[in-house]
């Protein structure tokens, strides 16, 4: 690997713990994003030796890549529960809780994560911090109808929120919601800002992911990968 190369670095974890946790015969969850996309490139390639995986998709997109590389997508509502999924994540603290939703996919990944036993995260070394928030906003996605009003709420748990664009318009996520990026100085107790979050009228989700994912595997820039557990 070379040194510093970020894409080598995602395709590395994604593999590693795809290689590490997929088995014959699972239901699998597939994540957004683009660590994500080489987990999903390498469930492909189980499928192609001959797994038989069933996998539950966190966003269209995912979906789209998933299909057209020949892996089997089923509905989340026709499954009892998902085996593993591997997916992205924006940061990650030591005791595995995370922000997610940069991709614009946190209420599919959420749900998804919700039914999962075993949430991976796969990750390069720049998105561990000590304390979430510290790096980047926090996407918290919200309904249409008054959503000026929910972000003044949003604003008054010290956070400044932003409403997500993408080519001049408001981005709408694949439940046809927005998002609001909102940057906390540091969240120092994630429990209750989830909590509070989670009060705002408009609320549909929020991107901090606590006490769901069971391991991170990280990627380092001299080439080598790490596993994180509880
Ligand atoms: O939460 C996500 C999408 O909603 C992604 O997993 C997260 O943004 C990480 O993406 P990437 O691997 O491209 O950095």
């Amino acid at each position: 690997m070379t040194e510093c190369d970020p894409k080598a670095m995602k395709k590395a974890a994604a593999e590693k713990a795809v290689d590490e946790y997929v088995k014959d015969g699972m239901t699998v969850g597939l994540g957004t994003g683009s660590t994500a996309y080489f987990a999903i490139m390498r469930v492909a390639e189980l499928v192609k030796q001959g797994y038989r995986l069933k996998c539950v998709a966190t966003s269209q997109q995912t979906e789209d890549i998933a299909v057209e590389n020949g892996i089997e997508v089923v509905d989340i509502n026709d499954v009892d529960y998902i085996d593993v999924t591997i997916d992205g994540a924006d940061e990650v603290d030591p005791k595995l809780n995370l922000i997610k939703g940069l991709g614009g996919a946190l209420l599919r990944e959420k749900i998804v994560a919700a039914a999962t036993q075993m949430e991976v995260i796969v990750v390069d070394e720049s998105k561990i911090v000590e304390s979430l928030g510290v790096k980047t906003s926090l996407p918290v996605e919200v309904c249409r109808f008054g959503h000026v009003r929910t972000a003044y709420g949003l604003k008054l748990q010290g956070c400044e929120p932003v409403l997500r664009m993408k080519g001049g318009e408001p981005f709408v996520s694949d439940g046809g919601n927005y998002i609001y990026d909102c940057k906390f100085p540091q969240i120092d107790k994630p429990f209750f800002l989830q909590s509070a979050i989670d009060t705002i009228p408009g609320v549909v989700e929020c991107g901090l992911f606590l006490n769901m994912a069971a391991a991170a595997v990280v990627a380092h820039k001299d080439g080598t990968v790490t596993e994180m557990k509880c």
